[in-house]
């Protein structure tokens, strides 16, 4: 390659392009597509992605790449087009997009160094540059005479390897290994003549006589019961050698999963996992919608599907909502397939994200199972791609690039000639009208595996509650309900709705609500430290023993927050004991799973918990599952709001008497007459569908109508309105006569961080350039958001109305 095209790490308009780079000596047959390189740009230099290459450029005047950041690709062709296509789809930088595909520790310019892994010889010119070192930093490189190629060679035999030292508390990359130095009879003999005293270096040797396997150094003292030093005296007599060895930072010990094997379909799934493996073997794109009740063997047929893949020698993705959540599922992953599994997601360190990346990126692993930006795993020969809880909203992207996992999946599987398996008990509304006009292929899995009943569900009318006198946030018949279960030495999960809830602070006065000064939202009270913050800013005070307005000393604060409700829990029934998980009680690393295996060892007789204890968790015995506050995500304003609550309600059922035992649910609500209650009641998923398609007909929402949303910031509240009406015509003028274009109206948060948010909606069902006239938007505008600071940002696919 003479020239390459490089993508620079500048997002700005005007420079969303590829840039022409002569490719200087050293570099030659080094440099390839997909490598990141450090280029000049006007007086700076930055960091770029080679996604094309030349052999001549029409420009006259080329510079030259500074220097190669990779010595071997991290973008395969595939991931580089897709870059293309997610970027043009969603209004986003190609800079951007090609970023959102790789870890954070590939993002940036990490200080890095080389790594010797052999204790053989190296190429003399490396051995120089080593000098006998077993690490030296990188930029020792660029000063010696050592060509790139060389070490490449040497990377690519195993010989060295290239660190990035990423900054994270695990170090421990490398361990020190130990291995017999001398044959097993000159071991003996040794052992032999070893003094009486020397009883620890005589265990040593005869460890290593039993086993002559290689084992790490820690495990051994370990097991020996003895010290480095013991260790240090065999090896000064060449009859122990120690070296170091690569070690992931591997946070789930692969060795602690039972092995599972594949259960015997029950014939709904043998009947869906068909027309799934027929097109695996055909090698043909298809999405299907695996609509199937909690609790009916999805989880079965997507690691039986993976299998077929994995023997036909191909890699599957598993895209399951924050991971972190549900380490059950991991664990059914790793039960199945062992370390052919990576996993990714957010609760992993910058430094393990990167190796688990690494172990696909090597070929290492076939099956990942993640949260979305899996969905980017640079596999080339994928076979399958699996989104469990489609219907899951962090699916999305809130930040550039705006992206909807299940979009990526289907244009990958569409590139890869594979099925994308959709799977969900409640399928979004989107999904399923798709599936029912046969866009989707609908696979429907409608009895549990055990043939279990679904819980009963009972609705609470808590108006009556407090007609009847009870002022408690627990019915009587919960209260009722609880007391025999846990009687019978049987355990409860109780669901706090708290989206859309806070504990927020009022003047029983006047009525007085505490807002941030900069936000047009109430602030939150954090019992802990006394303490009022914002949520949108970084804004806190002190929580105040008067009225601001009245000063009267009746301020307190509202709002069903866990702790409250632990709090009143205790009082209630001061005998049972509490697991209580929401984001305070798991902010910690492994805390998460800690509190399920307490709860799984049967030590607490409740959990209680936000949303988060919805998914995924399967316990034997669990018989009651009680759902405090049902509604109190109806009232948000979302056109998904009923949508949301149908989908929470039935999930959080299905996991009550998935066993022997039967299960109960009873459900708290101030509207029990609202269709996504009753409905989510009695397990109904197809009149919710109906009901909700007319609503949304009704409202001209999605499915009916496709969505976009732009909304304008500025500190100035008339240049806001300003600039977003001014839109709203420009976006008038060019739209179809059908096509409805709202505002500009105020963010239904109207100001944040002392920013005025407007917004402008577009509703439409068919505007092929569409995201034309919104770029021409960020061009005529593109003046005052560099030097105004007037901010726009555009979705494409808006889930947060906000
Ligand atoms: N063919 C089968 N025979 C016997 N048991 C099965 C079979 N398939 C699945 N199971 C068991 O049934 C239970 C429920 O299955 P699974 O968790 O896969 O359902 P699911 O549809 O994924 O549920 P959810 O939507 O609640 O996550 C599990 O304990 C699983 O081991
Ligand atoms: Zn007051
Ligand atoms: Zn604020």
């Amino acid at each position: 390659m003479n020239i390459a095209k490089v993508i620079v790490d500048v997002p700005a308009s005007n420079i969303n392009q590829t840039f022409d780079y002569r490719v200087p000596e050293k570099f030659a047959g080094v440099l390839r597509v997909g490598m990141r390189v450090v280029v000049p740009f006007g007086p700076r230099k930055v960091m770029g992605f080679v996604v094309g290459e030349a052999e001549e450029t029409s420009f006259d005047k080329v510079k030259d790449i500074g220097d190669v950041l990779d010595l071997t690709p991290v973008l395969t062709s595939e991931l580089i087009q897709l870059g293309e296509w997610l970027a043009k789809g969603t209004i986003s930088f190609y800079i951007t997009a090609l970023q959102a595909m790789l870890p954070q520790v590939l993002k940036a310019q990490y200080k890095k160094e080389l790594v010797r892994l052999t204790d053989g010889e190296l190429d003399q010119q490396l051995e120089n540059l080593f000098a006998g070192r077993h690490v030296i930093p990188y930029e020792e490189i660029e000063e010696s005479i050592v060509a790139y190629r060389t070490i490449q060679k040497a990377v690519q035999d195993g010989d060295i390897s290239m660190e990035y030292l990423v900054k994270s508390k695990e170090t421990k990359k490398f361990v020190t290994m130990v291995r017999p130095g001398k044959e097993a009879y000159l071991l003996e003999e040794a052992h032999q003549d070893l003094p009486r005293n020397a009883k620890k270096q005589k265990q040593l040797l005869q460890y290593f006589i039993e086993f002559p396997d290689p084992i790490e150094k820690q495990l051994l003292l370990h097991k020996i019961g003895t010290t480095g030093s013991t260790l240090k005296n065999l090896e000064g007599k060449g009859l122990l050698e120690t070296y170091r060895m690569e070690t992931y930072r591997n946070p789930y010990e692969d060795g602690s999963f039972p092995q599972t094997t594949p259960l015997e379909l029950t014939m709904e799934q043998a009947t869906a996992i068909e027309p799934i493996n027929k097109k695996i073997s055909d090698k043909e794109h298809e999405v299907f919608l695996l609509h199937g009740v909690t609790g009916s063997g999805k989880t079965e047929i997507y690691l039986q599907a993976i299998q077929n893949v994995l023997d036909r020698g191909e890699e599957a993705i598993v895209l399951v909502p924050e991971i972190s959540l549900t380490p059950q599922m991991v664990k059914r992953f790793k039960g199945r397939f062992g370390s052919n599994v990576a996993v990714m997601h957010s609760a992993l360190s910058a430094g393990e994200k990167y190796d688990e990346w690494r172990r696909i990126h090597r070929k290492e692993v076939q099956v990942v199972v993640g949260a979305r930006s899996a969905v980017f795993a640079p596999f080339e020969n994928l076979g399958i791609i699996i989104i469990d809880e489609e219907h899951e909203t962090t699916y999305k992207q809130e930040d550039q690039p705006r992206y909807h996992a299940r979009d990526v999946a289907i244009q990958r599987g569409k590139t890869h000639h594979c099925p994308v398996i959709l799977g969900s008990a409640t399928p979004t509304l989107e999904s399923y009208a798709r599936a029912k006009k046969g866009v989707y292929h609908l696979l429907t899995l409608e009895k549990r595996t055990n043939e279990q009943a679904m819980p009963e569900v009972d609705i609470v009318d808590m108006r009556e509650e407090l007609h009847a006198g009870n002022r408690t946030m627990f019915s009587r018949k919960l209260k009722d309900k609880m007391d025999q279960r846990i009687g019978r030495g049987e355990q409860v999960v109780l669901m706090l709705n708290r989206r859309g809830y806070s504990t927020f602070v009022m003047c029983r006065d006047c009525g007085h609500v505490k807002e941030c000064p900069h936000c047009d939202i109430a602030l939150t009270f954090h019992k802990n430290t006394r303490r009022l913050k914002c949520h949108y800013c970084s804004y806190e005070e002190i929580m105040p023993d008067n009225c601001p307005e009245c000063k009267s000393d009746l301020i307190r604060y509202f709002g069903t927050g866990t702790q409250k409700v632990e709090e009143a829990l205790t009082q209630l029934m001061p005998e049972a004991s509490i697991i209580r998980m929401d984001v305070d009680t798991t902010r910690r690393k492994g805390a998460h799973e800690k509190l399920l295996t307490k709860f799984a060892n049967k030590e607490a007789d409740i959990l209680l918990g936000t949303q988060m204890i919805a998914k995924g968790l399967d316990f034997e015995n669990v018989t009651l599952v009680g759902v405090l506050t049902a509604d109190s995500m109806l009232h948000l304003p979302d056109f998904r709001s009923a949508e949301k609550t149908f989908q929470l309600l039935t999930q959080v059922s299905g996991r009550a008497g998935r066993h022997e035992l039967a299960g109960e649910v009873i459900v708290q609500t101030y509207t029990p007459d609202h269709y996504s209650i009753e409905l989510a009641s009695t397990y109904n998923y197809q009149d919710f569908f109906m009901k909700e398609m007319s609503v949304r007909r009704t409202f001209q929402y999605p499915p009916y109508m496709f969505l976009a949303l732009l909304t304008v910031s500025h500190k100035n509240q008339v240049k806001a309105v300003q600039a977003t009406q001014n839109i709203a015509q420009m976006l008038m003028k060019a739209v179809k006569p059908e096509t409805i274009v709202l505002g500009p109206t105020p963010s239904a948060i109207p100001r944040i961080k002392d920013r005025y948010r407007y917004q402008c909606m577009v509703k439409y069902k068919n505007e092929p350039h569409l995201r034309d006239y919104m770029e021409k938007i960020l061009d005529y505008y593109s003046d005052n958001i560099k030097k105004d600071d007037l901010l726009i940002t555009i979705d494409m696919q808006p889930y947060h109305l906000m």
